[in-house]
């Protein structure tokens, strides 16, 4: 829509140009509801009078910490604003209390050290530059000055910076609710720890984000009375499911198959794993590493955040056991059998492949054999099996791995709940009717998460502070 101001000869405006989005120029000739525009790169352009805005000429060389202070507040002015301070490696910029934050590609270090937290703490909001620290301060003093439970929505694009965002301000949460250490693990550790493990098993790399989160996320942090962190859960929703046996070039499967297949030998030897391209699951793509990152070290990393999160090494190996043999379960290939549409195991690697897997999983060769080339259907009168074709076998091979890798990532966000709640039950004791939290929202949709809130909290005690993310 246009904008009510006056546009005459002589007007600086913004126009749309479908290549780099909007140009700026002045206004030379006008023809009834038509504008001949003149713009810096020497080209004239003709556009609707009404599809034209308002130049603002007098605006600060570096742009303004908060959109409200702008002149004219439409879209080339927004993203003007925020083009001018991302150039100035200014990449937080508010809109009233709303906190918008363009991905810098870049670690901008001295945007999150302690210095700079230190400066956060308990500073006013909107006195010093705009952060994610300052609304992670606001929530936080919020919730203690008042009693009351408060959440943070943070909502962008796939890639725009969602997942380093919360972490971030989790970080600055554990610095502001951080305890003493007892027998070597803080809560906060625990909690910030739970990021790598979670990432290992429900991120991957896609076209456009080397780590995108292929889940929703609702992470919880709570705090005893004194504003110390006292718990932390997190609940996950919608694993994109498809992923383990679908994968298209240049995207790569879930990490945490690429980190086990870069194990240690003897770890390979017990899960008798050998390099990604062997297999079918992870070979449907040319792109097995990841520029900058070492397979090798992120597994034992992964390893060490396992054991801080507090998921106990029997619990480790099961969860590698169910990782290793789902690669093999894709190794798992069907040839016709005697009878009409029946299948049976195509050769020798097939064999090898599926008797690993029962030995992974601690079944029964036979059982699993059974599960993958037959169906099982139950009737009021009688159970009847029905033998599968390999194509409709290799259908039910696909749907039992995804079931078991959803089912592990459901285990293991339960497990990590339990044991951050039981520090929360054991070492702190404090009343529930005196427990208060910080709750992130993370979505790709601003729309739905703001569902979300109202769903979780149907109260609506939560206060609402939005962190609204663009990739550039
Ligand atoms: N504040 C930041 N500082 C430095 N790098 C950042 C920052 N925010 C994002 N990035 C970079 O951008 C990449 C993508 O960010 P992130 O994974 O947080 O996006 P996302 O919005 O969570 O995406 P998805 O929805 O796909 O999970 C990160 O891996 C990191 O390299």
């Amino acid at each position: 829509m246009g904008t009510k101001v006056n546009i005459i000869v002589g007007s600086h405006v913004w126009a749309e140009e479908p290549d780099v989005a909007w140009v700026d120029g002045e206004v030379v000739k006008i023809n009834g509801e038509e504008a001949e525009i003149q713009v810096a790169n020497g080209k004239k352009i003709v556009q609707k009078l009404s599809k034209l805005y308002p130049k603002d000429m007098e605006a600060a060389a570096g742009g303004v910490d908060d959109m409200t202070k702008l002149s004219y507040l439409h879209e080339p002015g927004v993203l003007q604003n925020l083009a001018t301070r991302y150039e100035l490696n200014e990449i937080y910029t508010y809109t009233g209390n709303i906190l918008i934050a363009v991905n810098p590609f870049q670690r901008l270090q001295h945007l999150y050290d302690s210095h700079m937290m230190q400066q956060y703490k308990g500073a006013p909001f909107g006195e010093l530059s705009p952060h994610v620290f300052a609304v992670a301060d606001v929530a936080y003093r919020a919730m203690i000055h008042e009693g009351r439970s408060n959440s943070i929505l943070v909502s962008g694009e796939s890639g725009a910076g969602k997942t380093e965002t919360t972490k971030m301000l989790m970080q600055y949460l554990a610095y502001l609710g951080g305890r003493a250490a007892t027998e070597g693990r803080t809560v906060e550790q625990q909690v910030l720890e739970s990021n790598p493990v979670l990432e290992a098993f429900g991120n991957a790399k896609t076209v456009r984000n080397n780590n995108s989160s292929r889940f929703g996320k609702f992470v919880e942090i709570q705090f005893d009375k004194h504003g110390r962190i006292s718990g932390a859960a997190v609940r996950t929703y919608l694993l994109e499911r498809s992923r383990v046996c679908q994968i298209s070039d240049p995207e790569r499967n879930y990490h945490c198959f690429y980190l086990l297949c870069a194990a240690p030998q003897e770890e390979l030897d017990k899960y008798k794993l050998e390099h990604p391209r062997t297999y079918h699951y992870l070979n449907k793509s040319n792109c097995y590493d990841l520029v900058g990152v070492s397979d090798a070290r992120e597994y034992l990393a992964t390893r060490r955040a396992m054991d801080i999160v507090g998921i106990s090494t029997q619990e480790q190996d099961a969860i590698f056991r169910v990782v290793a043999a789902i690669l093999h379960i894709g190794n798992i290939e069907f040839a016709k059998g005697k009878e009409a549409d029946s299948s049976v195991l195509k050769d020798d690697k097939s064999k090898f492949h599926l008797e690993t897997a029962a030995e992974l999983l601690m079944c029964d060769p036979g059982a699993l054999t059974d599960a993958l080339c037959k169906r099982v259907m139950v009737t009021p009168e009688e159970v009847i099996k029905r033998s599968l074709d390999p194509y409709s076998a290799t259908i039910s091979r696909d749907g039992f791995a995804k079931t078991i890798y959803s089912r592990l990532f459901d285990w293991y966000r339960i497990v990590s709940f339990c044991s951050l709640l039981h520090i929360y039950v054991t070492s702190v004791q404090i009343p529930l009717q005196h427990r208060r939290k910080i709750a992130f929202i993370v979505s790709t949709h601003h729309y739905i998460a703001g569902l979300l809130i109202k769903l979780i909290v149907p109260s609506g005690k939560m206060l609402t502070l939005n962190v609204l993310l663009v990739s550039w």
